[in-house]
């Protein structure tokens, strides 16, 4: 155990042992490396501070592991588990119910846990929910209103498979405190007053209204989608997760939604660009580590819109997408660092791009 009370051997927080200014200038450093060409435009960090660097993480999927006595929930290195039910950077709650799901019986095909505030999902590697006893008042106890078994006899690097859902118990959803519908599959930032930071940052640059189209890309529950719908623009988001995309349903329902990757749907991403004026063409994208897809790119290049709000999660990928946008037709105004995952190497970016000329 170090000082802050957790596994010596996770390498979750890189930072953890150094001040909290000391991590923020080193997360600085890094985005101007990988975004060299737009040093210019880099604002400060945006970050919590020293007081607010534990207990934030309200989303957890853990790898499960039954240690001969008690199952076990963390993260694997080199073929060991890493245990994190008592993760200082979690929240209390997430740690409570996980320590009440350490004594779920031996034998059960438990493959990993998922919190996500308030919903738990339970991810058995079978194709049928074991017969047990679900230890559901005590995890009512710690904040959990949803309980859930999902059957996935595939289950790896995909966590979550598109069938084999089976509510347990409780809600089949829960609202954060912003009043979004949220799921245990669902994506959720981890620190909710950043991200409305930045996504009010991205609302003052877009200025979406009446007459206007948003496209929101990799909409995830739809929680930006909600904020453009609320301006008076009409909008469109695209997500994969078929799941996510009913929340989206809820808490966005005057918006298009569209089931499947964006690549899979440029066409009708851009039929609907060109529903509107270029001077009224707006994209919002928020995607996974691995950077807009080149069908996505290319298409904005060739449709044309006026401005773009891109929040990343890797500054590398970001790096390559916004060098493919400035060779057709775009400039960056403005990239903002958040440190969304404070004490990790962690850092989110969101750029502001528009159409030059
Ligand atoms: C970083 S999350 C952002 C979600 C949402 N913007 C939010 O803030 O909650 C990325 C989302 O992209 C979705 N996704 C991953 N690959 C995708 C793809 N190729 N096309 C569309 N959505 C994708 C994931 O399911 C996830 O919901």
């Amino acid at each position: 155990m170090n000082r802050l009370g957790c596994h010596d051997q996770c390498r979750g927080c890189k930072y953890r042992d150094i001040p909290y200014e000391e991590g923020i200038r080193l997360k600085e450093a890094w985005v101007h490396r990988a975004l060299a060409d737009h040093r210019e435009v880099i604002s400060p960090i945006r970050g919590v501070g020293e007081g607010r660097t534990l207990g934030y993480r309200r989303r957890v999927r853990l790898k499960a592991l039954h240690d001969g006595s008690r199952w076990r929930f963390g993260m694997m290195r080199r073929d060991q588990l890493i245990p994190l039910e008592e993760c200082p950077v979690q929240q209390d709650r997430v740690n409570r119910m996980l320590r009440v799901l350490m004594g779920l019986p031996k034998g059960i095909p438990l493959f990993m846990v998922s919190i996500t505030m308030a919903q738990v999902a339970l991810v058995f590697k079978d194709r049928h929910l074991p017969s047990v006893q679900f230890p559901l008042e005590e995890l009512a106890h710690w904040g959990c209103q949803g309980l859930w078994g999902h059957t996935n006899p595939s289950a790896g690097v995909r966590i979550f498979a598109k069938n084999g859902w089976h509510l347990i118990f409780g809600k089949p959803f829960s609202f954060d405190e912003t009043g979004t519908a949220y799921g245990p599959w669902s994506f959720a930032q981890q620190i909710p007053d950043l991200h409305r930071d930045s996504l009010m940052k991205a609302l003052n640059f877009l200025s979406p209204s009446q007459g206007k189209g948003v496209a929101d890309l990799y909409c995830g529950d739809g929680a930006s989608l909600a904020l453009w719908s609320s301006q008076g623009a009409s909008t469109l988001g695209v997500e994969v997760s078929g799941m996510s995309l009913k929340m989206g349903g809820i808490n966005s329902p005057s918006s298009s939604l569209l089931q499947g990757t964006c690549a899979q749907r440029v066409p009708q991403i851009a039929d609907f660009l060109r529903l509107f004026p270029v001077e009224s063409r707006l994209i919002y994208a928020n995607p996974p580590r691995s950077g807009m897809e080149a069908e996505v790119l290319n298409m904005l290049g060739e449709v044309g819109v006026w401005r773009m709000a891109y929040l990343s999660c890797a500054a590398s990928t970001l790096s390559r997408d916004l060098a493919k946008l400035c060779t057709m037709g775009y400039r960056v105004v403005k990239v903002i660092p958040y440190d969304f995952f404070p004490m990790t190497d962690h850092v989110e970016c969101l750029a502001l791009v528009e159409r030059k000329g």
